[in-house]
Order: structure tokens, then C-alpha cells, then sequence
């Protein structure tokens, strides 16, 4: 391993990520960020701090790419290898994927006047286009919203319905008249084990404006609450325009961390928002082999 691994933290609406630039797959090759690393990475008292890990790396040096992008894996220079707090693996992650951009950019590994009409990256959801938009935010072609079901969160003694949603990565989505402010998410809402399988993420939905506008938290699979999601956007936007009779339409996403904007076309989804480098270094390779 090199002697100092660099490492940044950003975040996108207040999701925040340790991201570790690894080009060519020789700094953290192997099980190097094993689950244990990428778990001391993100504890926010002993280790930097987190709700997951984005590896910068091609998709040429990553095991696993050849199986998630198939033939699309020439296409994707680029491959977002993003971890959980917990060390779990994640198909897709909506805040992940811009900052993913923004550190590739600061990091000198790509222009971003090329970005402007989007660079293909790998994700173990599948390819994502992902583009530096004009305001200086990121824009991010989610992929359509798929329905697969419908459910209920059991949480604070109440059960709230809502539609389940595959954004890549499974979500459940339940608009409530209960004001989400006021929701205690300390504790993991219950789920139906048998609809989700692989664990859920649980998105509580406040509707602002019908159609249009929406408040949401989030209880993150693998994580615990966070302030934002960029999927759970997608999926809360896409059940609310729903819950209206359309399908399609473009809603603004609050999130206790900023805000996100949601435009669900016949085809696909358009996530766009911010993200944010908040510092650069090295780690410490006393504390890494700790
Ligand atoms: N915060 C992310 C989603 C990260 C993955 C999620 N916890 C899962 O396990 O599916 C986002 O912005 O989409």
C-alpha cells in the first residue's frame, strides 16, 4: 500500500462520504477496504467519519465490474465503488454519484467543461450518466422507477403504508399526514422481509405542494437515518407524482440537508442537486494498521 492513502470527505445535501481516489486499483487493492476498513472509516469519533466509502476507481480494476456493467462495461471509464457505513455494498447511490463527479473533476482526472453532457460511470446498479451542470450542481440520469409492490414501515408504534420502489436499490416510500418532523428515526423502522429481501431503504414523505413539491427523512439501509438520499428522492418523488394519477413531472425534494430536484420523464429519472469537498489529506498508516 502507498505510504499515505489520500482521502477527501465531501458530501451532497449533507450525505456525506469518505472518498478515496484509487485510479489504477493499486492503493486499495484486494480486500484491502475490507468491511471492518470501510466501517473504521466511517465511525465519527475514531475514524473520519461517514455515511459511506466512494472509491475512485476504473472499472477496469474492479473485480466485480465485468458481472454489473456486462457489454456496457467498455463504455464506463469510471467506476463508483460505494460502501455503506456498515461495509455493505449498495447497488446505487443518487448524492454518491455527484460528488463521485465532483472529486474526479477536483482531482484533475477529468475536465468538467468535457462533463457537461455526462460521463457514463459504473455502478453495481448498472452504467449512470452523471453531468456538471451549468449552475456549478450535478445532474444524474437515475434510470426509470420501478414499482414493485406495496408495503409498510412499522415505526414509533405506527404503520405507514407506501409504495415500494426500485431505483437500482430497494426503497420503500410512504407519504403520511404525520408531520416527518416530528418522527423519532433512532431506531430502525420494521419492513416486510419477504417484499424486501435485501434490507430497504425507508423514506417518510410529507406532501408541501401536490405534484410538486415534498419533505421527506430518510432511514438508509446499512446506514441509519441520514439527511438526505438521492434515490429515496427519486423513489419519494416518483410515489408522490403518483399518488396525483401522473407519471410524470418534475418535484422539488427538501431533505434535513439542503434540497433536490426530481424530474421523472416517461424513461427515466433526472436527479440534480449540489456536492460539496469539504477537505483533502492523507491517512495515517499508524491508524490504518491499528
Ligand atoms: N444515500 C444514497 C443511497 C446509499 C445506498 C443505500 N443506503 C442502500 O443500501 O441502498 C443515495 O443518495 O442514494
Amino acid at each position: 500500500m502507498t505510504a499515505f492513502p489520500r482521502v477527501l470527505q465531501g458530501h451532497g445535501t449533507e450525505n456525506d462520504f469518505v472518498v478515496l481516489p484509487d485510479p489504477d486499483g493499486t492503493v486499495w487493492a484486494g480486500d484491502r477496504l475490507d468491511a471492518a476498513t470501510v466501517r473504521r472509516l466511517c465511525e465519527r469519533r475514531a475514524g473520519l467519519g461517514g455515511d459511506g466509502v466512494l472509491r475512485l476507481v476504473r472499472s477496469a480494476h474492479v473485480p466485480d465490474a465485468p458481472q454489473v456493467l456486462g457489454e456496457d462495461l467498455g463504455r464506463c471509464e469510471w467506476f463508483m465503488d460505494h460502501r455503506n457505513a456498515d461495509g455493505s455494498y449498495a447497488e446505487m447511490c443518487g448524492n454518491g454519484i455527484r460528488l463521485f463527479l465532483h472529486a474526479l473533476i477536483a482531482e484533475g482526472l477529468l475536465d468538467r467543461a468535457a462533463c457537461a453532457e455526462g460521463v457514463l460511470v459504473g455502478t453495481r446498479g448498472g452504467p449512470r450518466r452523471v453531468g456538471a451542470a451549468a449552475d456549478g450542481g450535478y445532474w444524474v440520469d437515475m434510470g426509470p422507477a420501478r414499482e414493485f409492490g406495496r408495503g409498510a414501515a412499522e415505526l414509533d408504534g405506527r404503520s405507514f403504508p407506501g409504495l415500494a420502489v426500485s431505483m437500482g436499490n430497494p426503497h420503500l416510500a410512504a407519504l403520511t399526514d404525520v408531520d416527518v418532523g416530528s418522527l423519532d428515526l433512532t431506531t430502525p423502522p420494521l419492513f416486510d422481509a419477504d417484499l424486501f429481501p435485501e434490507g430497504v431503504n425507508v423514506e417518510l414523505v410529507n406532501v408541501v405542494e401536490p405534484g410538486a413539491h415534498i419533505r421527506l427523512r430518510v432511514f438508509e439501509r446499512g446506514v441509519g437515518e441520514t439527511r438526505s438520499c438521492g434515490t429515496g428522492a427519486c423513489a419519494a418523488a416518483y410515489t408522490a407524482l403518483r399518488s396525483e394519477g401522473v407519471t410524470v413531472g418534475t418535484v422539488v425534494v427538501d431533505v434535513p440537508g439542503g434540497r433536490l430536484s426530481v424530474q421523472v420523464t416517461p424513461g427515466t429519472t433526472i436527479l440534480s442537486g449540489p456536492a460539496v469537498l469539504v477537505s483533502t489529506g492523507t491517512l495515517c498508516p499508524e491508524w490504518l494498521a491499528a
